[in-house]
């Protein structure tokens, strides 16, 4: 079909080794960073550009996304074992260049974007139940699977986002793991129009279109996040409040004081990549709140005093990507206008700079790589 060329080589950013917290240089003067500090390092370098299987795409990515999951893979701190060597990335949005002989429903030509599930088996109690993401043979862009910090990158045909021809691939690109993911965690807030929720971490990748999700469906948001360059964004992006965690005294009272009755918000988006916000939470929602977790801070523990969950029927819930419809309808929210992503974007070949920056929190919105520098 048509005459696409696709090149045998291409550029990519890969991780040879995970790992670097117990890294210690032979020497280190009193005012380096400490060894926690150091970043393993992806290598850009040429590799082969992969064929697709029968039931698999080959996507030329125009534009990937840059995920704190993808910082967490490169360091290898969750309990979950990479492929090595990795390519990573997941928000990879482009145009498909090949198919296997048994993909039908999607053309070369078409846009399309890879995400976090590259793969599922489709007839486990899950995939049945439109729960993919639960999966045990779930495959993982940028994880368990090569993902989309390369030129040409492959996913299940099944799975593959179908990206509306009207929208930027540039700027749709975040949606694939960010979008899905805060659409997902909003839905399963059960919070209502009118009512008011916390996104915590507000001013990074998720949180930041977690506000325009927020506003999209009608619900007030109290950000919470540091620095004022975040609290600018947040504001912007529609937030009703903003609690700066770094400089309040009393971040329960702060947010409680946030809501228009001042008893908390109804909910809570958990998106920082720190332990410490998870323990907040249970005690500025409101009696009845619900507790969203997303972020996923390393070896972090999650604990609520019983007493309180009880007499306040406080719920506590995780939230994992999304399925297949959670993905067209997050897109659908963007195709609308409704969702501004907030981005930059550089080369490919600087993904190292974006993992430096994103490791110091540094970060007010969402990076893009373009993979042809
Ligand atoms: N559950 C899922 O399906 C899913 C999907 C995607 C990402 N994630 C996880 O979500 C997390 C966030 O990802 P991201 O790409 O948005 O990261 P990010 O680095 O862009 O944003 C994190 C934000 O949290 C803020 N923060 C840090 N400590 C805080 C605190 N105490 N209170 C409030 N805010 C605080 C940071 O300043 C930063 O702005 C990561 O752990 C990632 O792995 C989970
Ligand atoms: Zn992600
Ligand atoms: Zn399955």
């Amino acid at each position: 079909m048509g005459s696409i060329d696709i090149p045998s080589e291409q550029w990519a950013q890969v991780v040879e080794k995970t790992g670097g917290r117990t890294f210690s240089p032979p020497f280190t003067l009193w005012h380096q960073a400490t060894t926690a500090n150091i970043l393993p390092a992806v290598v850009y370098k040429r590799i082969p550009v992969q064929k697709p299987g029968p039931d698999e795409v080959l996507v030329n990515i125009k534009y990937s996304g840059v995920c704190h999951t993808d910082l967490h893979a490169m360091m290898g701190d969750w309990p979950l074992d990479t492929k090595l060597p990795l390519v990573g990335g997941h928000e990879g949005a482009g145009v498909v260049v090949a198919r296997g002989e048994l993909v039908k429903d999607i053309q070369v030509g078409d846009y399309a974007g890879i995400k976090w599930l590259n793969g599922s088996c489709l007839s486990c109690t899950y995939c049945m139940n439109g729960d993919e993401s639960l999966c045990h043979e779930a495959l993982l862009s940028g994880y368990t699977v090569d993902g989309t910090f390369q030129e040409y990158a492959i996913a299940k045909a099944a799975h593959v986002a179908r990206i509306p021809k009207e929208c930027d691939l540039e700027s749709v690109a975040p949606i694939l793991c960010a979008g899905i993911t805060v659409y997902k965690g909003l839905k399963e807030s059960l919070a209502r129009p009118g009512q008011t929720i916390a996104v915590v971490g507000a001013g990074g990748g998720l949180g930041s279109i977690a506000l325009q999700y927020a506003k999209a469906m009608g619900l007030h948001s109290i950000a919470i996040d540091a620095g004022d360059e975040k609290r600018d964004l947040c504001m912007r992006l529609g937030a009703s409040a903003y609690v700066d965690f770094s400089t309040s005294k009393d971040l329960v009272a702060d947010v409680r004081a946030a809501t228009l009755d001042g008893e908390g918000p109804h909910a809570a988006l958990l998106v920082a990549a720190q332990e410490k916000p998870f323990q907040q939470a249970t005690q500025y929602l409101r009696s009845k709140g619900v507790l969203v977790c997303i972020g996923l801070p390393a070896g972090a523990k999650l604990s609520a005093p019983v007493f309180d969950t009880v007499i306040r029927m406080i719920s506590i819930k995780g939230s994992y990507v999304g399925n297949r419809a959670d993905t067209q309808e997050a897109l659908d929210f963007f195709r609308r206008g409704l969702i501004t992503v907030p981005f930059k974007t550089i080369g490919l070949s600087q993904l190292q700079d974006i993992y430096t920056l994103m490791h110091e929190a540094k970060i007010a919105g969402r990076y893009v790589v373009d993979p042809t520098r």
